[in-house]
């Protein structure tokens, strides 16, 4: 049976907590975007209220504020050349941590902070861990003036791709970029389809993330399972 948003939530919420279990004292630590980082970016403002001295890094303009807002100093991407560890979310996961992310369109910021982080902890309710990636569509962030070339190199890679919109507008990006939304069904070989995507010119990011999740972690009920 499908669970309820509030038993997602509370999902969400579990492994947020035991996600931030990690950080340490003097950490800079990144941020997630989304539902669940949304519970680790409440943990850590309790821990900085604490007086534990944390300095975050953003994965978006909504994140940032949101960390602000909570007392958690914010780093610009000039200022660190290095992240202790990063906690966010993904749309899917696999069981050897291959992710599918950038639904709420923040992927490139968040590959940027999941590249320069130590360790990159993705936090999950149950409903994420697939067998295999691709019933998600895969989030693409490109370049405004690359859109229609960038459209017709998925579709010859056997993609079918749709430009995202939200209010009837194009999705802007906080990079000013669109989003294209691809879907190859349940992707048999994501290193492969990761680097086709990287071939293309124009093609800013994609949500594929190989080799980037040191430790997922998720919550299914009252259970806390690391993968
Ligand atoms: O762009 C958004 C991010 O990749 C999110 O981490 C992802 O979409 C999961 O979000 P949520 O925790 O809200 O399901």
């Amino acid at each position: 049976m499908e669970k309820t948003s509030t038993q997602k939530d509370n999902e969400k919420k579990l492994a947020a907590a035991a996600a931030v279990k990690f950080v340490q004292e003097g950490s800079i630590v990144g941020l997630g975007t989304g539902s669940s980082a949304f519970y680790a970016i409440q943990e850590i403002a309790a821990l900085v209220k604490q007086g534990m001295q944390i300095q975050g890094v953003a994965t978006s303009e909504q994140t940032a504020y949101l960390a602000e807002s909570l007392g958690i100093p914010v780093l610009g991407f000039d200022e660190v050349h290095a992240i202790d560890i990063t906690i966010d979310g993904a749309d899917e996961f696999t069981t050897d941590r291959k992710l599918i992310k950038g639904g709420g369109g923040a992927l490139f910021r968040e590959k940027i902070v999941a590249s320069m982080s130590k360790q990159e902890i993705i936090i999950a309710d149950a409903s994420k861990l697939v067998k295999q990636l691709g019933a998600f569509t895969i989030p693409i962030e490109v370049i405004p003036l690359a859109t229609n070339y960038v459209l017709q190199e998925l579709k010859l890679i056997g993609g079918s791709a749709l430009l995202r919109k939200k209010s009837g507008h194009l999705f802007v990006t906080d990079n000013g970029n669109h989003i294209i939304d691809a879907d190859f069904g349940l992707i048999d070989h994501p290193e492969a389809l990761a680097k086709a995507l990287n071939n293309i010119d124009g093609l800013l990011a994609h949500g594929i993330f190989i080799d980037l999740a040191t430790k997922v972690i998720m919550a299914d009920g009252d259970d806390v399972v690391y993968f």
